[in-house]
């Protein structure tokens, strides 16, 4: 687990655009594409300014949500939503609609997370019944104050879920009930995982997985081949000492 502590929200975003490019740049080298995962919450607005800071290929981008609420796309709740106001619209816009792997409301809630699934094994080439699982370069996970991340909340059944790679939930205690989330199959085979937090209402909940070592899901994210790191800022990480390996 890598951790670091900047002084300020702006820098987490430096330090987390930096982070982006360089996976990407390296990702774009070796395979020709850069698979990201983008979470939802106050994600999106944290990366508003990626077109003006990060230089990457983007053409070669093909971007997933590692949670999306099961409403409509115009829809307030909706992750790609967000994005579609942050990056979509901007003159700067470096990636197209397409780029996005969208969930399919058509669907039910169980079909459209078997859905998202099969899109994502696509884009691996990977078939139905692979037991391969795929390798995200890059997952940006959020962080919520009872320690759930992507849709995986505490005491849920969805965190014991070892075969499926995106499931449904209808009864997420974080509203919109209905989403379809990444499990941990999936985002502990990711080559990063990377959580870019800032602010005091992060510093108890920080603390807790950090320091406290206590089980929440989003302190059961650790991606056996790949590299945890933790952006946070001051206020974020108030209750940790930098000069402490964790
Ligand atoms: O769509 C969602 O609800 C998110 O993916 C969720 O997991 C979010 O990342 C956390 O709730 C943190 O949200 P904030 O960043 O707004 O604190």
């Amino acid at each position: 687990m890598k951790i670091f502590y900047v002084s300020d929200s702006g820098c987490v975003k430096d330090e987390l655009f930096g982070w982006i490019e360089s996976c990407a740049t390296k990702a774009i080298k070796e395979r020709g594409i850069f698979t990201i995962g983008l979470s939802g919450g106050s994600m999106p607005n944290q990366l508003e300014e990626i077109f003006d800071v990060v230089r990457s290929d983007y053409d070669k981008w093909k971007l997933f949500f590692c949670d999306e609420r099961y409403v409509p796309e115009n829809d307030g709740d909706s992750t790609f939503g967000a994005y579609k106001k942050a990056w979509l619209s901007r003159d700067n816009c470096a990636l197209k609609e397409s780029q996005f792997a969208r969930i399919n409301i058509k669907l039910d809630v169980n079909e459209c997370a078997k859905d998202y699934e099969k899109q994502i094994r696509n884009v691996f080439k990977l078939s139905e019944n692979s037991t391969e699982i795929p390798a995200f370069d890059l997952l940006l996970l959020g962080l919520g104050p009872d320690g759930h991340t992507c849709s995986l909340f505490p005491g849920h059944k969805l965190l014991s879920e070892s075969t499926k790679l995106v499931a449904p939930i209808s009864d997420s205690p974080k509203p919109p009930p209905k989403r379809v989330t990444m499990t941990y199959p999936l985002i502990n085979n990711a080559q990063c995982c990377l959580f870019p937090l800032a602010g005091e209402s992060k510093a108890d909940i920080v603390k807790k997985i950090i320091t406290d070592k206590e089980d929440f899901p989003a302190g059961r994210i650790n991606p056996e081949k790949g590299e945890l790191v933790w952006i946070l800022d001051a206020q974020a990480s108030k209750h940790l000492s930098p000069d402490t390996e964790y």
